[in-house]
């Protein structure tokens, strides 16, 4: 790699997000009353879950860079699954239905006094069920927001079109006056759980938090900013300023994170965009290792009218980036301002490969002759082998996972013959069909599978009884087993195999008397 001049970087220029537009529009913002931040968050009924496959069942035990070991996976997609589903308060007093979206619940982790900001304009993040295709979407809603021309809505268009596994999806987006305001919203894809950079990485305390939070109820009305015109640091305060601390991420996850956001970038500038939410709070952390660029398209949107510089801008996501990975070196996000830019230089080549210094200060120069996303690639071609491999592994890794998974839906058919044969009402006066034969036999296999009592006389429900049971059913194996009759006074030698006979033969009859009903 080439050395990059550190003279390139001009310190004093440097504002928390230079994200500024020619937007003149006053806004008022009346205080936000609702919705209250109540969830109804019960903790996960794990005694409803098989517990943890003991290490020598599972596909793997180790972890991949992108695929956690076999049980911690299950935990984590047990965890999104009970996320997805957990519903919000009633009486949060937000639409019930809005463009075809219900059941909102908000997403923003926040007590009920702090205000959230996108950037500097107040925000809330929502979760809502499309009626359509019942998925949960992300509704980012910007208040006191008026539309003055449509147009501004082609921005929604083209990002729609753009696909890339480290950018989150953008939907649609319409302006509504449902929340008592003139709101803008913009639908995004939902991931689970997600959490931003800032709060895995760079929020460590509550004296991290503190800065940012009593910034952003200060206001009491929004601008959004001029071109040029800084954004006021929501770290500004110096008491609340984080210390710059030795090593940050650990390098192999420094460098993922510079080939996905690169990776990212280049396919939004060469669809003539620029990716302008090149920010902690606004990458997400989705999976292990996995980021995703959120909250694309807004600032298009609301800087429609003032006619910006594409190229200009895709210049700033550069240097955005640049600022992004010193932070992330020294745990702090204000490391290239307030004068630490030095100092945090200092900590990266201590803690960092040579490569990391060089390619953050590449991003953060300015005016660097050839400054471009392709050189950005240039620079990092050296590791995008490893992330390959790791990709490709962790794909092996999850073929595997649902491999093992492809058995439960086995296990699930042949429960859902054994609800289909047994205790029929219409049968339940004929005894031909459950006291006789076949069905007889099923009967008792039940009894066997599920109805074992201990010598006390307590019901066993032990699982892998069942689990055992039901795969040499499906297998149909020679194995014998004893069934005895629930008065005790008979009983049958049958092999699974035969087992296996008499559930197909009663299942035929059910199907052939449905479809004969017809
Ligand atoms: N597409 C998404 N899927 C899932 N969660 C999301 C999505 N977009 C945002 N979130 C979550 O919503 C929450 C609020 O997002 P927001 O962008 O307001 O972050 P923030 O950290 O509060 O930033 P800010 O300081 O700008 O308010 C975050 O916890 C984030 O993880």
């Amino acid at each position: 790699m080439a050395e990059v001049d550190t003279h390139f970087y001009d310190d004093s220029q440097a504002h928390f997000n230079g994200y500024s537009t020619e937007y003149t529009q006053n806004m008022e913002v009346p205080y936000y009353t609702g919705p209250s931040q109540v969830y109804m968050n019960e903790p996960l009924d794990y005694h409803l879950y098989t517990p943890t496959i003991p290490s020598a069942f599972v596909t793997s035990s180790t972890a991949n860079h992108f695929v956690p070991p076999s049980s911690e996976l299950r935990q984590l997609l047990q965890e999104r699954s009970h996320t997805i589903r957990s519903v919000p308060f009633p009486g949060s007093n937000l639409p019930e239905e809005l463009q075809g979206y219900h059941t909102f619940t908000p997403i923003d982790n926040v007590n009920g006094s702090e205000r959230k900001k996108f950037f500097n304009l107040n925000s809330v993040v929502y979760r809502a069920i499309n009626s359509t295709d019942g998925v949960p979407y992300v509704l980012r809603r910007i208040e006191n927001f008026r539309l003055m021309q449509q147009a501004a809505f082609n921005a929604i268009e083209a990002w729609s079109q753009i696909r890339h596994p480290n950018i989150v999806p953008v939907h649609e987006a319409f302006t509504t006056r449902s929340f008592n305001d003139s709101s803008l919203v913009v639908v995004y894809s939902y991931y689970a759980n997600a959490q931003t950079l800032y709060d895995a990485h760079l929020k460590k305390s509550p004296l991290h938090n503190g800065g940012r939070a009593t910034l952003g109820h200060s206001q009491s009305s929004v601008q959004i900013p001029q071109y040029g015109q800084s954004v006021t640091s929501p770290f500004a305060s110096s008491q609340s300023m984080p210390q710059l601390q030795m090593g940050g991420l650990p390098e192999r996850v420094l460098w993922s994170y510079i080939v996905q956001i690169s990776s990212a970038i280049k396919r939004v500038h060469e669809a003539g965009l620029a990716v302008r939410t090149i920010d902690a709070t606004k990458i997400l952390l989705t999976g292990k290792n996995r980021v995703r660029i959120g909250s694309c398209a807004v600032w298009d949107v609301l800087t429609y009218d003032q006619h910006l510089d594409v190229v200009a801008l895709q210049h700033d996501d550069l240097q955005h980036f640049g600022r992004l990975i010193f932070a992330l070196c020294c745990n702090n996000p204000q490391a290239t301002t307030n004068g630490n830019f030095q100092k945090s230089l200092e900590i990266i080549s201590k803690t960092y490969s040579h490569d990391v210094k060089n390619i953050a200060l590449f991003l953060i120069s300015k005016n660097h002759p050839h400054k471009n996303i392709s050189t950005v690639f240039e620079m990092i071609s050296g590791r995008l082998l490893t992330e390959l491999d790791d990709a490709f592994e962790g794909m092996d890794r999850l073929e595997n996972e649902m491999l093992s998974e492809l058995e439960n839906a086995r296990l699930v058919r042949l429960l859902c013959k054994f609800g289909f044969i047994n205790e029929r009402p219409e049968f339940a006066r004929d005894a031909r069909w459950s006291e006789t034969g076949d069905r007889y036999i099923i009967k008792l296999f039940r009894d066997y599978v599920f109805h074992q009592i201990d010598e006390r006389g307590n019901p066993v429900t032990n699982m892998s009884h069942v689990l055992t049971c039901l795969n040499k059913l499906d297998a149909g194996t020679e194995e014998k087993v004893m069934l005895v009759a629930r008065d005790e006074q008979s009983c049958l030698v049958v092999s699974y195999k035969e087992i296996k006979a008499c559930v197909d033969a009663a299942f035929s009859d059910l199907s052939r008397a449905s479809s004969t009903m017809r």
